[in-house]
């Protein structure tokens, strides 16, 4: 029996597992990092596939884009199938001149301009933060691999086309905050809620300072690295 989403029974999905925005970028990890993959999810084509990586049985699963469609996946994973790791691997906009294309930030925390968590916690605002332990492996291994990586709070923005985003990126940065995605927020809160680790690698894709964008060859190249680290990881 699967849910709305997800046509996975139990025992289909690794209780370890990498999230990637873009459902594409699922199959494209499983048939090219994975061996032996099995599809377990095509509904509304937002696959999801599980496979071994150096003998340990990893999933894969797309999310699609923003809060809401990253609470649908994620509360599933975790409630339904039992999910205790996940690691998502997206890419981002970066808000800082220091923080480059094709680096690689690990989100310690998330800070947002969505109303999910005001909604869930009233007048508390609660702070959500990556994995110690997940967060500490990756570190470790990015300096090991000589990946280039920053480690940062970040903006989990719910406009990818926001009237206001000068100002809003500019404020976030001026705190320190290297990058922008859609989902984190929602995933470090629900991970909180049951008790699982998560952790958010993004790979920088478009500078939101200086206007420069990764070419289609050099999104796939950076992507690897980060993909690499998130499964030697998790
Ligand atoms: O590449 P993914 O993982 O989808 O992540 C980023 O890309 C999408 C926007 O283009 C948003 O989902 C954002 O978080
Ligand atoms: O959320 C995102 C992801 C990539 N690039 C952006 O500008 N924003």
């Amino acid at each position: 029996m699967g849910t709305p989403h997800n046509n996975a029974n139990p025992g289909d999905i690794a209780d370890r597992i990498l999230l990637p925005g873009d459902p594409m970028r699922a199959k494209f990890i499983a048939e090219n990092f994975l061996e032996d993959a099995v599809c377990y999810n095509e509904v509304r084509g937002m696959y999801g596939f599980t496979g071994y990586y150096r003998g340990k049985r990893v999933s894969v699963q797309g999310t699609g884009m923003g809060m809401p469609s990253m609470h649908i996946y994620a509360n599933e994973l975790m409630d339904v199938y039992g999910v205790k790791r996940l690691i998502r691997v997206g890419t981002c906009g970066s808000l800082r001149k220091d923080v480059n294309l094709k680096d690689v930030v690990i989100a310690i925390g998330s800070t947002t301009d969505s109303n999910m968590n005001r909604d869930r916690f009233g007048s508390i605002s609660f702070a959500p933060t990556a994995s110690f332990s997940l967060l500490k492996s990756a570190w470790d291994e990015a300096q090991k691999e000589g990946v280039h990586a920053v480690v940062s709070n970040i903006f989990t923005s719910d406009k990818f086309y926001d009237d206001n985003a000068e100002e809003k990126n500019s404020l976030v940065a001026s705190y320190g905050i290297a990058a922008v995605d859609m989902e984190t927020c929602e995933l470090y809160t629900l991970a909180a809620k049951y008790g699982a680790e998560a952790l958010t690698m993004l790979t920088v894709s478009d500078h939101l300072v200086t206007g420069e964008r990764c070419t289609a060859e050099e999104r796939q190249t950076s992507f690897k690295d980060m993909i690499q680290v998130a499964l030697e990881i998790v």
